[in-house]
């Protein structure tokens, strides 16, 4: 179990994370979702004991990182996979990091199979590509068998063979009762990658809930096309409704009207007479909840009293 409370981390001027409380629980893997700069990466070094907080804690099992015995037999983490020495081969990295923690030599060559780098096992680290050292950093978060992961954008910068493998690692590990936080700014990677989500703005929490819940709260939208666009976006708009122009990946131009059903716009067209070719409901991406709760966080900096929440917030 890992556990943030009342978290705040001050740079300067700059409130990097402020007052976060949240867990993560075993079993799931729990997305930490934002925009860059909300505040994850100092959440994740504070956690690890590599930043101290300015106030709050962060204890994993009960214990701050400092005070854990043998820390990478409890936590594993992937902050950034080039801190390798470039000079280095990835078992004499490994067997380094493993000496260091009072780990065994033969995990090394378990660790180095699992992640499927046993053939180049005695090649310099500095020249794998972003894709092996991301597998090399998962190796040396594996080493010591820990319960506890942290992940920091693992998937940036990975091609798409990279990104599925990754992904499927983290579920693996979850699947096995572990405790999982990922971090990333990428919304769509996290509704496929993640159970749970926690999600900050400003280094405050926005939601805290699973990922259905977050996009459940999205109103959903309706995609029109018709022959007669212009006719139809006016006779929406004058409905009330916010109509978006847009033009498809095929080069079609259709309409996106917010917040509606396909049978208001279906009945508006038809009251109208005018001809729809096509009618379908979006729903809102995971991206366009993100927005309109980020716009809410930053609502918050102008004075109300509690960050917005959503349906099962914060524990
Ligand atoms: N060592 C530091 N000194 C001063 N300011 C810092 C430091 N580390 C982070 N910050 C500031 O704290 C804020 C949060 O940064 P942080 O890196 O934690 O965000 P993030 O959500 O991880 O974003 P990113 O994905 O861009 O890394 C930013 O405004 C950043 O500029």
């Amino acid at each position: 179990m890992l556990r943030v409370e009342n978290l705040t981390k001050v740079f300067g001027q700059v409130r990097a994370v402020d007052n976060l409380t949240f867990e993560v629980r075993p079993g799931v893997v729990t997305g930490f979702l934002g925009p860059n700069g909300a505040g994850k990466s100092t959440t994740m070094r504070v956690i690890l004991g590599l930043d101290r907080p300015t106030a709050g804690t962060a204890t994993i099992n009960g214990r701050p990182y400092r005070d854990l015995d043998h820390p990478l037999r409890q936590v594993g983490a992937l902050l950034d996979a080039r801190w390798v020495h470039p000079n280095r081969s990835a078992r004499s990295h490994l067997r380094w990091m493993a000496a260091s923690n009072g780990i065994p030599k033969r995990r090394v060559d378990e660790v180095l199979d699992l992640v499927g780098l046993s053939t180049v096992a005695t090649k310099r680290a500095g020249g794998f590509s972003l894709g092996m050292s991301q597998r090399l950093g998962l190796a040396g978060a594996l080493l010591g068998d820990p319960h506890t992961f942290l992940f920091d954008e693992p998937v940036n910068g990975l091609d798409p063979e990279g990104i599925v493998w990754i992904r499927g690692f983290m579920r693996h590990l979850a699947a096995e009762g572990r405790t999982v936080l990922v971090s990333s700014h990428l919304l769509n990677e996290m509704s496929v990658t993640a159970d749970h989500l926690v999600v900050i703005g400003q280094g405050r929490l926005i939601a805290d809930c699973s990922v259905t819940e977050f996009t459940g709260h999205a109103s959903s939208s309706v995609r029109v096309r018709s022959p007669r666009l212009p006719e139809l976006h006016r006779v929406l708009a004058e409905a009330g409704l916010a109509v978006t122009p847009n033009i498809g990946p095929d080069g079609r131009p259709f309409l996106s009207v917010a917040d509606t059903t396909t049978e208001h716009v279906g009945d508006l067209a038809a009251w109208a007479g005018i001809a729809l070719h096509e009618l379908a409901s979006t729903g809102a991406s995971l991206e366009e909840v993100f927005m309109a709760m980020t716009a809410g966080a930053v609502q918050y900096h102008g004075g109300t009293d509690h960050p917005p929440q959503i349906a099962g917030g914060p524990r």
